[in-house]
């Protein structure tokens, strides 16, 4: 990580861990938001107003919280407005690194060879984890915002008069719903996979295994139509599929969330496929990144021997490519 603005070298590519071994993400720190006419958004100041062109946004194609972003901007119809950068799929020794792996990019602003560079240049006494998604603003040479949740919001609702869209991410009829769900996909979800793959006790795995499970037959439970909320796809689908698109290939061997597969839960892999038919959707999803990426982390599988993919999940790959 940085310490203010410097790459630390005793930095592990896992996170924190509280006092009974639970795993403990880092708050994402730019929270400013672009809005059509530049004035200031939910958090943070004004100055960020929606423009072609103006903004880059940089991803890893491993990682879930990217990937939400990277969905809602081809949903949304805005990826010639906003172009990406995805890093190599492997954390190294620096974090994120640019360039020389089939599907990652090389930085194009810049030339910086780690992300950790973008970051410095943002806030040169930075202090913090380096993580992607990150929203670059190019006219101001700033970081708008790295926080995934914040980003799918403005994509929903900053670039409208650009680009006309007819499907709302979080439309207003839905968002008490929404906001009750998020939290809850979230804890146990989300970040419960990783809670349970980086629990340093049997009683952190066990509660958070736990909390897995309980949210996936909850879903299953819930999804009697096409999407969460009956046959419109919101955010929460999103947030949703990027983990269940992840569950087979990855978590359930790396995290040792093995309960169940997604495969053995039939509505869920319904869901799963469906919206990986969304068009524009399955474009986002690369497994070979995703299967990489994960097995790279040494804390977790020290000989780095990358597994084989599913058949399964090979299979439906090939079907929606
Ligand atoms: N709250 C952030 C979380 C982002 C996050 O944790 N990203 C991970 C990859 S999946 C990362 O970049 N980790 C690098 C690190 O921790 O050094 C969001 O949702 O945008």
């Amino acid at each position: 990580m940085l310490v203010n603005g410097r790459w630390t070298e005793d930095w592990q590519p896992v996170q924190k861990a509280d006092e009974d071994g639970r795993f403990v993400r880092q708050v994402s720190s730019f929270r400013d938001w672009i809005t059509p006419d530049g004035s200031a958004g939910p958090a943070g100041g004004a100055g960020f107003m929606a423009e072609t062109g103006r903004y880059r946004l940089y991803v890893a194609l491993i990682c879930p919280w990217a990937s939400r972003t990277l969905i809602a901007r081809k949903l949304k119809g805005i990826e010639d407005l906003i172009p990406v950068t995805a890093v190599n799929p492997a954390l190294a020794t620096q974090g994120w690194q640019f360039g020389g792996y089939a599907g990652a990019d090389e930085d194009p602003l810049f030339g910086a060879r780690h992300l950790h560079e973008i970051y410095t240049r943002a806030d040169p006494a930075f202090t913090g984890r380096a993580t992607v998604p990150v929203l670059w603003d190019t006219k101001r040479g700033v970081i708008v915002n790295n926080e995934s949740a914040d980003i799918v919001r403005m994509f929903d609702s900053a670039f409208e008069h650009l680009v006309p869209s007819d499907l709302r991410l979080y439309p207003e009829e839905l968002a008490s719903e929404i906001d009750a769900l998020n939290p809850r996909i979230y804890d146990k979800l989300n970040n419960g996979v990783y809670k349970a793959g980086f629990a340093s006790s049997q009683e952190a795995y066990e509660e958070a295994v736990a909390g897995v499970f309980d949210m996936l037959d909850e879903l299953e439970e819930q999804l009697t139509d096409d999407f969460l909320f009956g046959d419109r796809l919101t955010e929460t689908d999103i947030r949703t599929f990027v983990s269940l698109i992840r569950f087979d290939a990855a978590y359930y061997g790396l995290f040792k969330v093995n309960r169940r597969q997604i495969a053995e839960y039939p509505r869920l892999s319904a869901y799963m496929e469906r919206f990986l038919r969304v068009p524009g959707v399955a474009e986002t999803v690369n497994m070979d990144h995703i299967i990489r990426g994960y097995y790279a982390i040494e804390r977790l599988n020290p000989a780095r021997i990358t597994p084989a993919a599913p058949a399964h999940i090979e299979q439906l790959m090939a079907k929606v490519a």
